[in-house]
């Protein structure tokens, strides 16, 4: 297979995490006759820098002329630390967002064996965690019109949800649930917010013709207790914009580091491929960033295409990474390997394993993603 890649590294870890995920793109290229060709873009703040737009129409254009976009993470304590700032780095994200209409990300989340220990969660409450949250994710009050007073005393960000962008998403979602576990749990704040009794309204409707899929409804802040107190009792997590950007992160303190968890924007015909972390702009350039949420999206970039067997191959090569110990200080804190050391071990298992092609998928932890 042929694919047009556009690389969006973006700023602090994320050209460091980027580069890594490339390496096991190539490497299953190699090993699998696939020909990958990687276009790369400046977003976020590296794009201010460059041209005063986070998301220049040259970077747009290169995402629109590929197969998918391999995404790094954006955002720089300059803008974070200036509350006047009229542009800033997730502006770029978010328009991206948008414009390819990515409506759907899908974040999944586990307790791997290996890493059972590092988590400080209890063993017992976490060991066989497998959920996967669906995040709306062009909506709500990350898109809703923002306002400050004159005076500067007074701001609103508005919250805004249709019927057809619940409906869309929702869909995926019972589709999902159909094909894992059959369980759906929206979650969301309908005891107070109005767009959550629309969500509820919609949700429930369209899970009329689900029979086959238990729902059931959580207030997001049960939601987040829930998450860390008993984990196992998730399949499908359905949930808004904001609900799902958090609650997705405390989920990570599941599987002992969010330098773990990737995530697949999809929606159209181009999806797009992320960490759920930023741009942690204390570790750039120092080599100790974890790779593997980066190179895990690159795992689901390839179940897109319905290349399984390659996606396994980059799955059981990060599992043989941590097995061996083979993982960044988030890890592991006296661990001697960094960014790099992780990035080429698991390509150079991708590219050497002699069994990676046929890999026995019940014996892989990481499992398939769920991307519909
Ligand atoms: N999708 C994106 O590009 C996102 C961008 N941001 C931006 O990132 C910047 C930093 O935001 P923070 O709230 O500090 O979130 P962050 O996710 O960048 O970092 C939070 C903490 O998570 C850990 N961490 C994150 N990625 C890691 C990795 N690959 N390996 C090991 N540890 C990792 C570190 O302990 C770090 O201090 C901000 O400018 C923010 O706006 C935040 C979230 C998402
Ligand atoms: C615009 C982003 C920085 C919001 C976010 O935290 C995310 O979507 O991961």
């Amino acid at each position: 297979m042929k694919l047009n890649i556009a690389l969006l590294p973006g700023d602090g870890i994320g050209p460091d995490v980027v580069e890594q995920a490339v390496k096991s793109l190539q490497a299953v290229g190699e090993a699998f006759g696939h020909s990958f060709h990687f276009e790369e873009a400046p977003v976020g703040a590296a794009a201010i820098d460059e041209t005063g737009d986070p998301l220049p129409e040259a970077t747009l254009a290169v995402c629109k002329r590929s197969d998918a976009v391999l995404f790094g993470a954006i955002g720089d304590p300059k803008y974070d630390n200036d509350p006047k700032a009229k542009v800033r780095p997730e502006q770029g994200l978010l328009k991206l967002r948008k414009s390819l209409g990515l409506f759907t990300n899908i974040r999944p989340i586990k307790a791997f064996p290996t890493l059972i220990e590092k988590s400080p969660l209890k063993k017992d409450i976490i060991s066989g965690t497998d959920f996967t949250i669906y995040r709306e994710l062009t909506g709500g009050i990350y898109f809703g019109e923002k306002k400050l007073s004159e005076d500067g005393s007074t701001a609103s960000d508005l919250c805004e949800y249709s019927e057809s962008e619940i409906e869309r998403i929702a869909h995926l979602a019972f589709k999902a649930a159909r094909s894992r576990r059959k369980k759906l749990t929206l979650v969301d704040k309908a005891n107070v917010l109005e767009t959550s009794r629309l969500w509820r309204r919609v949700v429930g409707s369209i899970g009329e013709s689900y029979p086959d899929v238990e729902l059931d409804f959580l207030f997001v802040d049960n939601a987040a207790m829930q998450i860390i107190l008993n984990p196992g009792q998730f399949d499908v997590i359905l949930t808004e914009n904001m609900f799902g950007d958090i609650i997705s992160d405390e989920g990570s303190v599941i599987g002992g580091s969010i330098g773990l968890l990737a995530s697949a924007s999809v929606g159209s015909d181009i999806g797009m491929f992320e960490p759920i972390h930023g741009s942690y702009p204390q570790a750039k350039g120092k080599d100790i960033a974890n790779p593997v949420a980066s190179i895990l999206s690159a795992a689901m970039l390839l179940e897109h295409f319905n290349l399984q067997e390659e996606a396994d191959a980059v799955k059981l090569a990060v599992e043989k990474s941590l097995e061996r110990g083979v993982v960044t200080p988030d890890l592991d804190k006296e661990s001697t390997y960094g960014t790099v050391k992780v990035g080429d071990f698991i390509a150079d298992y991708i590219l050497h394993n002699d069994d990676s092609t046929q890999i026995n998928r019940e014996n892989i932890e990481f499992g398939q993603s769920t991307i519909i």
